[in-house]
């Protein structure tokens, strides 16, 4: 079973990559959609997967999903992505432009049915949100529960490349009024580690 881990930076999967070694081919893209989508189109396209895994921390607009809590992203939108008409947004789709929603191809029950996670649906950005109207007018728009800067990146390059493909995330902060001290990046990694480290074990093992 070949499988590459992708992340955005090193440290988010730090105990992972100690734990396995160069059991799996991990990717470490940088932070940011384009990033993410150009060094995963890469690595896709010169060698096929089994399974490829986005793991990450992300905030969270949902107070029922708590800061160190893991979940299974089901879908994944590029808020930003469309055009401004005066007060409205005009999304991409009806622009007639594209796609702005983009979907894992398996799922973790498919994958490994003795593991379950609550799932949720992801936007992706470019501008981490910190202002309580724009927060308001996301909130309005889409009703996300969680946000990244890579998600909807990376079920794009993963579709783009047939490639079987799942994101987990850990939530490190509530998407809210910019409050960096509140953030709990140490938490989510240690949860999101633990929780991916199992998961891989028991999929190695098949
Ligand atoms: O210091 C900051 O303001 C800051 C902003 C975004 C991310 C970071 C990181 O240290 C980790 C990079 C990684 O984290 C994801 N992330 C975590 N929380 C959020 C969020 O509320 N909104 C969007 N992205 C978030 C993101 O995918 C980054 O790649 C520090």
């Amino acid at each position: 079973m070949l499988i590459l881990v992708v992340a955005a930076t090193a440290p988010e999967i730090e105990p992972l990559t100690r734990h396995f070694g160069n059991k799996i081919d991990v990717l470490i893209t940088g932070a940011g959609m384009v990033p993410t989508a150009f060094k995963l189109g890469q690595q896709v396209t010169r060698q096929k997967y089994d399974l490829v895994l986005n793991l990450g921390i992300a905030g969270s607009f949902d107070r029922n999903i708590q800061p160190g809590y893991v979940v299974e992203v089901t879908e994944d939108t590029f808020s930003e992505t469309g055009a401004e008409d005066d007060e409205q947004f005009i999304p991409i789709t009806t622009l007639g432009f594209g796609e702005n929603t983009f979907k894992p191809t398996t799922t973790l029950e498919e994958v490994e049915s003795n593991f379950y996670l609550k799932k949720a649906r992801a936007i992706t950005v470019n501008t981490v949100h910190g202002n309580e109207a724009s927060i308001k007018k996301v909130q309005a728009r889409l009703s996300p529960q969680l946000e990244s800067m890579e998600g909807a990146a990376f079920f794009y390059a993963c579709q783009q490349a047939n490639a079987k493909c799942m994101q987990i995330r850990a939530v490190s902060n509530y998407v809210e009024k910019r409050n960096r001290a509140s953030w709990q990046i140490g938490l989510a990694i240690k949860n999101l580690n633990t929780f991916a480290i199992d998961l891989i074990d028991a999929i190695i093992d098949l």
